[in-house]
């Protein structure tokens, strides 16, 4: 249902890797990724590095949660962000960071260039997470390259906007689901992600659920190693639609689950409206909006 698609052989172009590639983001909007050059043991490093920061003292927590800035760096504790205007908040923690510009660049005062805030504890957290997401962040360009070349574009059509890229790492853990939640309650409620693509590593526990084309909600599972690759809204407008935003949530289990999705977003200055449509949609401004609209610090309180 959901395409399987090898890094190797997208990285080399091979032109039946290229269509199913093509046809899984116009059809389904989610693909599984294997073979990349980011192996198990760092997935399961950073994952193993959330899950201590998440478990430690809530103390600790609070003393770099994002509540008390005007930006989304750092932690998000559990209901400070609704993604459905029709659910409650989400019960999920997250970790949020992202790539600070140098402090002499004009931008660099937008909340979406915030310098990210770091935990004292654990020890190696900040290298840890650092290093695997410049490691995932090559990754997500191959595979918006492939993208590209796959619906026919110039293979740098989205990647020429990613110089000062708003791409932001994010660690999500899922206590098992609190005895308290009813039917609006979820681990994460049913949104499609903001930007352009996303590259989720997860701990291979299942949890993750996707609305497909009939209508039904369907469970992703994959193997640790392999990455899960949805699409943001920012692509489907790109892309005049050949990508499709697909829904999806995380309802929740008996069991805790982490995951740590890349969400790959482009400059703030990119125009991401359809190529040729005579309009401009600034990448920067829309995802402005969407985190207006989805962390209650953030506008939606
Ligand atoms: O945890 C997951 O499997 C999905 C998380 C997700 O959809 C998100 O963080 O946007
Ligand atoms: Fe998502």
């Amino acid at each position: 249902m959901i395409p399987r698609i090898d890094f190797r052989k997208l990285e080399a172009g091979n032109a039946d890797t290229l269509r199913e590639v093509a046809s899984g983001a116009r059809e389904v909007g989610f693909l599984l990724l294997e073979n990349t050059p980011v192996t198990a043991e760092q997935q399961r490093a950073v994952l193993a590095a959330y899950r201590q920061f998440f478990r430690q003292d809530p103390a600790l927590k609070a003393e770099v949660d994002m509540a008390r800035t005007g930006a989304n760096r750092g932690w998000g504790a559990s209901r400070s962000e609704r993604v459905d205007p029709v659910a409650n908040p989400d019960y999920k923690e997250v970790f949020d960071c992202g790539v600070p510009l140098s402090a002499d660049d004009p931008l660099s005062s937008l909340p979406v260039y915030s310098e990210n805030l770091w935990p004292r504890s654990p020890a190696d957290f900040q290298v840890t997470v650092e290093d695997y997401f410049i490691r995932a962040r090559q990754v997500a360009m191959t595979m918006l390259r492939g993208i590209a070349r796959g619906i026919g574009r110039d293979p740098d059509a989205f990647t020429d906007k990613f110089a000062r890229p708003m791409a932001l790492l994010r660690g999500n853990y899922y206590p098992p689901r609190p005895a308290w939640a009813g039917d609006r309650d979820f681990g994460i409620a049913t949104h499609t992600d903001y930007g352009c693509l996303t590259l989720l590593a997860t701990d291979g526990r299942g949890g993750l659920e996707v609305e497909l084309r009939d209508g039904r909600w369907h469970g992703v599972h994959t193997e640790p190693g392999a990455f899960v690759i949805n699409f943001g809204e920012m692509l489907e407008m790109w892309s005049a639609g050949a990508v499709k935003a697909t829904p999806h949530r995380v309802i929740g289990g008996t069991e805790e689950r982490i995951s740590a999705p890349l969400f790959f977003n482009p400059d703030y200055e990119a125009n991401v409206a359809p190529p040729g449509s005579g309009r401009s949609i600034s990448a920067g401004e829309h995802l402005s909006q969407r985190y207006a609209e989805t962390y209650l610090h953030m506008g939606n309180g």
